[in-house]
């Protein structure tokens, strides 16, 4: 006995949640497959709950700013509020009814399970078989990973998963990982005064930015009190019951707490990708500029492997969602696509970095400047005010084709400079516009000043 549908969507992350609602606005049966919580990674344990994290650790840093400045301050630092708005409102206490009601309003039947390929068109869910005639789409995600260090497997570490359900800010915090998640997450808690150790064995945090956004954020939080340390190699793993230790060559680190946040892994595993060809193994799906993985299969969002941001997993649902239609539409295309990590100061990012612009062997001409020496963050004053735009520029085509964008705000002062890298504006053009006074985003035509 199998149900016949049109589309079989497995995995509902921001993009597949998007795509099932989209199909099913269109017409088609949709059935949407679901092992956890629908809405994905990003509203309960990611994105969302973690930015309002941010925005509390923000209020705190402001506050204290205040100090001398606008007002007599004396900041406590309160956790109990934050924990409750993301418990309360963000995550309805990580349950997902209102997710699974609004795409049950559109149509789409929610099965929840764990979803498998059994055969091309074909996916089984705790041995209910369900047959797509059009395709079937992949939304699965990733989860959080453990590098391998003795001992560290067994361990009652904290991920991202835990993190966001924290009702305290532990006295002290190792952070293993010192990419976004870590540095995010370092910089929230530290404000709330838990004691942070960000332990990265690559020679700088973010390393996938701009060294100047590395140093950047790496001073920042050497001002708020978080120790920080690179090119270290963790030999071992412990935890007494109390308290995590971990083993260096040059000594032992111990806290309350250990938070890993060294990369993902993608929901492939086990999946049945098999029966199209494709490698269970791998580190992405590829996918065409349609997100075709097979005849008949699909597949978005970060086991694509172009950028896990939700973002990103809604533009390609827009583009497969048009793929399985049927209809004319514009490809997927990579050239621009911005990141934001959200620690103070946010650094924005768009396209390439100086480095990937050279390695792609392009004629580079970069221009920064600093938000401190602009009237705006003169006036914004410091602390506070740190951050720099850095402008990448292909000489030969006179384009832009990446951009930083790091200070207060960062992230929406990118939005200009994704608009540029995106539409490739002349920066002969970019020079020609007028930047409102006395913006952070000014600062753009200071940096086009200096690539000139
Ligand atoms: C701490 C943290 C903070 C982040 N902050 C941001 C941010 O600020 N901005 C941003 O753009 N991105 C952020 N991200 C990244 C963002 O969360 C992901 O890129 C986003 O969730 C998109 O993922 P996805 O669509 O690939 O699927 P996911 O959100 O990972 O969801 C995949 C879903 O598929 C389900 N699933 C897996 N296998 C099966 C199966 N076999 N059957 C049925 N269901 C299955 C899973 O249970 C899951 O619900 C953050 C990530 C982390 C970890
Ligand atoms: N604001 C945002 O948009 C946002 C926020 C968080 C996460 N994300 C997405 O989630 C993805 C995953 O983030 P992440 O921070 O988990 O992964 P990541 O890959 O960005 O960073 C992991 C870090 O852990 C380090 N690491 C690995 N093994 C280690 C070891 N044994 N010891 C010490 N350090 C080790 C790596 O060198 C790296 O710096 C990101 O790539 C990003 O796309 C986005």
């Amino acid at each position: 006995m199998s149900t016949s549908v049109d589309v079989v969507v497995i995995g509902t992350g921001p993009g597949g949640e998007d795509a099932a609602g989209r199909l099913a606005d269109a017409g088609l049966s949709v059935v949407a497959v679901e092992s956890r919580l629908v809405g994905g990674e990003c509203p309960f344990f990611a994105c969302v709950p973690t930015k309002i994290m941010a925005r509390g650790s923000d209020l705190v840093a402001e506050a204290r700013r205040a100090d001398g400045r606008a007002a007599a301050t004396a900041v406590t630092p309160d956790w109990a509020p934050v924990a409750a708005r993301v418990a309360d409102e963000a995550t309805a206490h990580w349950t997902d009814q209102s997710h699974v009601d609004r795409l049950t309003a559109r149509g789409v039947r929610v099965v929840k399970g764990r979803g498998r390929i059994t055969a091309p068109g074909e996916v089984t869910v705790d041995g209910e078989v369900f047959r797509a005639s059009r395709g079937v789409l992949l939304n699965t995600g990733t989860s959080p990973t453990a590098p391998p260090v003795e001992g560290l497997a067994d361990l009652p570490y904290w991920t991202n998963r835990d993190i966001v359900k924290a009702t305290t800010a532990p006295a002290s915090m190792l952070v293993l990982g010192g990419g976004v998640v870590g540095a995010e997450l370092a910089q929230i808690f530290a404000r709330f005064g838990t004691h942070v150790t960000i332990v990265e064995v690559a020679d700088r945090l973010l390393a996938l930015d701009e060294p100047e956004s590395s140093a950047l954020v790496e001073r920042v939080f050497a001002a708020d009190g978080i120790t920080v340390r690179t090119s270290a190699k963790v030999t071992s793993a412990s935890y007494d019951g109390t308290a995590f230790t971990l083993s260096l060559p040059d000594g032992d680190l111990t806290a309350e707490r250990l938070l890993v946040a060294a990369g993902r892994r993608p929901n492939l595993r086990d999946l049945g990708l098999e029966h199209y060809g494709v490698d269970e193994t791998a580190r992405a799906v590829p996918v065409d500029d349609h997100l075709r993985a097979a005849d008949g299969l699909w597949a978005i969002g970060d086991i694509t492997g172009k950028g896990a941001f939700t973002h990103m997993s809604m533009y390609q649902s827009a583009i497969a969602v048009r793929s399985i239609l049927g209809e004319d539409g514009p490809p997927a295309t990579y050239h621009a696509v911005p990141r934001v990590t959200f620690t103070d100061p946010e650094i924005g990012a768009v396209g390439l970095t100086e480095a990937q612009a050279r390695e792609q062997g392009l004629r580079v001409r970069v221009g920064t400047t600093r938000i401190a020496d602009s009237t705006r963050g003169w006036i914004h004053g410091s602390p506070g005010n740190e951050g720099y735009i850095k402008l990448v520029e292909d000489a030969d085509r006179g384009v832009l084709v990446g951009a930083t964008a790091a200070g207060p705000y960062g992230g929406e002062v990118l939005g200009a400079l994704v608009t540029a890298v995106h539409a490739r504006v002349p920066t002969d053009t970019l020079r020609t516009m007028i930047y409102a006074y006395p913006t952070f985003h000014r600062a753009i035509e200071s940096a086009l000043a200096d690539l000139a």
